[in-house]
Formats: structure tokens, sequence, C-alpha cells
């Protein structure tokens, strides 16, 4: 804490320390959470969904208060109007009227808000909806209509911009094209922080990722630092039934380091050699196993294990 008093803080865009949500009579939403943002970077911020992604961004922008912890944002940890001014963000989506067109919208949004229209042409034209611009919202595919939210998010030509989900429900073309107008926002000096639900989906366009798992970090790096230390242990698909108790049968065994659960089976942390004595263990107690297999990874999938509950987890 005294440290991040004393040293200058021109260097981080965001920074939070220990930052928890608690609803009552919920578990907590946001746990302990440390993190901060550079200035200039690109930052994923990816957790399954109920992880605590919006909780945390909501913080951020003064949309939630936190039950305890520090945050400070664009250097002040006061969120007052003219910080937040400086901030871009689609956490709450605005309400678009359907009848009205996007630069209809846009314009009831900046007289709402206080914002310039001037604004307005180079939001839509960053966003490649100066053409569509003066069809009705209704009319717009649902990547135009993110697009649109980001336009709103980018009117007061905001230093940081919080999104929240910017890619979820679009196509593959959709999220290659939000991914690239993302990475334009961080070429000309904006700071970006994002969340998804998928690690692969916004890998690419990030600097680095925090992974957020039950409301707690679990990782901060680049996707390759993220990659190298949790994809580097071997470990063993298995497709079986009664998964509870087969997992406790794996996790007798000398050899396993770990297992969790998944939908159709196991993923057992082992050794290949491990293969056959698991399948025998298994089958003993009268589990079917159909089938058992060395696990090959993506990035997604090594996310997917990271959040996924460990046996330890699901008991608790
Ligand atoms: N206003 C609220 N009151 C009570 N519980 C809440 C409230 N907002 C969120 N939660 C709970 O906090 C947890 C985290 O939710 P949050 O929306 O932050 O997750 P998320 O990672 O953004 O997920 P999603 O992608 O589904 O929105 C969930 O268990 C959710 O039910």
């Amino acid at each position: 804490m005294g440290k991040h008093m004393t040293e200058p803080t021109d260097g981080l865009a965001i920074e939070t320390t220990g930052l928890t949500k608690r609803f009552a009579g919920k578990k907590t939403a946001v746990d302990d959470v440390t993190l901060d943002v550079r200035r200039g970077e690109v930052y994923g911020f990816v957790g399954l969904n109920g992880a605590g992604k919006t909780t945390f961004m909501r913080m951020l922008v003064g949309l939630a208060r936190p039950t305890s912890g520090t945050l400070k944002v664009l250097g002040s940890s006061r969120l007052t109007n003219e910080v937040l001014r400086r901030v871009g963000t689609t956490i709450e989506k605005p309400a678009f009227y359907p009848g009205m067109t996007g630069r209809q919208n846009l314009t009831l949004l900046a007289r709402y808000t206080g914002m310039g229209v001037a604004d307005i042409d180079a939001s839509l034209k960053t966003v490649d909806l100066a053409g569509r611009a003066d069809d009705k919202f209704r009319t717009y595919s649902l990547g135009m209509k993110q697009r649109l939210a980001l336009a709103a998010a980018l009117m007061g030509d905001a230093e940081l911009l919080i999104l929240d989900e910017p890619t979820n429900g679009l196509d593959p073309s959709g999220m290659a094209a939000m991914r690239d107008l993302i990475r334009e926002q961080a070429a000309s000096g904006r700071t970006v922080m994002l969340s998804s639900h998928l690690l692969g989906e916004i890998a690419q366009v990030c600097d680095r990722v925090g992974v957020i798992h039950h409301g707690r970090l679990i990782a901060v790096g680049t996707t390759g630092e993220i990659e190298s230390k949790y994809g580097a242990r071997p470990s063993l698909v298995v497709t079986c039934d009664e998964i509870p108790r087969a997992a406790v049968i794996a996790a007798e065994l000398d050899t396993v380091e770990e297992v969790r659960e998944q939908a159709d089976g196991l993923l057992v942390f082992a050794p290949e050699d491990a293969a056959g004595p698991l399948t025998s263990a298994l089958v003993a107690a009268g589990v079917t196993v159909r089938g058992i297999r060395p696990n090959q990874r993506s990035l997604e999938d090594v996310f997917l294990e990271m959040t996924s509950d460990t046996v330890a987890e699901r008991q608790a």
C-alpha cells in the first residue's frame, strides 16, 4: 500500500489493491483482486460467466461500491466526474432507440451526457459505421450494434476504454473487426481493458491478460507466459461415466497430481504412462471408461483447465 502511495502512478491507468465486492447473502463476487493496467496497453480480463468480471469493471467506474480494497483510475482514487469523463465504457449498454438512426442515437446521448456533438462523426467513422449512420438502429446487425456502443464509448475522446465482452455474440468476421478496432484504439494511445469469457477470442489483441475465477485473480501475464506456465503440465483426458466417483479413484493414484471434473469425464494431471494403471483402477471400480488420451492443448483449453473446478473446490 505505502509503495503505491509514494510512487508516481503515471505509468498505470488502473490500479487495484485487494479489491473486494460481496453481495448480501451471496458468495464473494470479486475477491481480493490486486491488479494493474499500464497506460497504453490492451489488458484482457478473462473468466467464465459469473467469475466477477462485470462487477470488477462496475467498481472501476463507480457503478458499484467496493466492500473493501482500494482502486485508482487514471491516477485518481476518487472517481470524480472529471476522471470519469476520461473513461469510455460499454459496461452499461446505452439504451439505443430502435426507431432512431445510429447518428440520432449518438446525438441524443451526447446531449444527455453533455458531450460535444462534434465527436459523433469521428466516432462513427472509427467504428466503421459512417456508411450506415443514417439507417435505423433496428436494422443493424449484432456486430453493428456492438460497434455503435463502442462509438458511444469513444465519443468523449476517452483515454481509457473499459469494454465488457465487446466480442460477445459476434461471428468470426465481426470479432476480427472488433479486434482490429481495439488494436487501433491502443495504437492511438488509449488504454483498453476488455473482458471476455473466451481467452482464445481475445488473446491476439491483448498485451497481457488476467484470469479471474470465482472472483479471484488466478493468473496474470502475456498469453505466451500463461500458456507456458499452465500448459506445460502433462495430462490425460479421460472420457467416462460416474464422474465424481471416478475423480476420487483417480486422485488416489500415486502418479496423479490433480484431477479436474469435466462435462464428459476427467482431466487428470499425470504423466502419459499413468494411463494404464488409471484405466485399470477405474474399470476395477466399475466405472465405464470410453477413452483415455494424452491432452493436446490449445490456449483456450489451457484457460478452461485453469477455470474448471478441482475436486476439492467442488466439495467445498
Ligand atoms: N447486483 C448483484 N446482486 C447480487 N449478486 C450479484 C449482483 N451482481 C452480480 N452478482 C453476482 O456476482 C457474481 C459475479 O457476477 P459478474 O456479473 O460480475 O460476473 P461476470 O464474470 O461478469 O459474468 P457474466 O459474463 O456472466 O456477466 C455472480 O455470482 C453474480 O450472480
